[in-house]
């Protein structure tokens, strides 16, 4: 399934929108009801209302009724593994728990694979407004 995810994200990373940054993301996840969704990052001329991959694989999927992530890959053209930003970091933590297992790859192969406080210790989620 890692691998399928890593192939997926390789494959939604083809539909990038990237006139900008030319800097192509894509990005994979395996939801609760075991489908696969992809996304790719969607850039804007008012630049800070672009929209990164992993954030558009996710919108995807919770707008299709998905409230958990089992796994998800994320993939760029990068030295090393691509490092999400801290804005998506938070999205991923609002579907997932420590089982979500989060790979992170680039087109050489490089993966590296985390837990979610791991890749943002002290994520906030809404049980944490639980007060008893
Ligand atoms: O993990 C990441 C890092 C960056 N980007 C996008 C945002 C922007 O379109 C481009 C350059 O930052 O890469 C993602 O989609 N995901
Ligand atoms: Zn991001």
């Amino acid at each position: 399934m890692k691998e399928q995810l890593i192939q997926a994200a390789i494959e939604a990373r083809n539909y990038a929108y990237v006139p900008y940054s030319h800097f192509q993301v894509g990005a994979a996840l395996l939801a609760d009801d075991g489908k696969i969704y992809g996304g790719a990052n969607i850039e804007n001329a008012s630049y800070g209302l672009t929209n990164c991959a992993e954030r558009t694989a996710i919108f995807k999927a919770a707008s299709e009724g998905v409230r958990r992530i089992d796994a998800i890959a994320i993939v760029a053209d990068t030295d090393g593994p691509v490092s999400p930003c801290g804005a998506c970091r938070q999205v991923i933590a609002e579907f997932s728990d420590e089982n979500t297992r989060i790979y992170l790859t680039n087109l050489k192969g490089d993966v590296s694979e985390w837990s979610m406080s791991e890749i943002l210790p002290g994520y906030f989620q809404a049980k944490d407004m639980d007060k008893d």
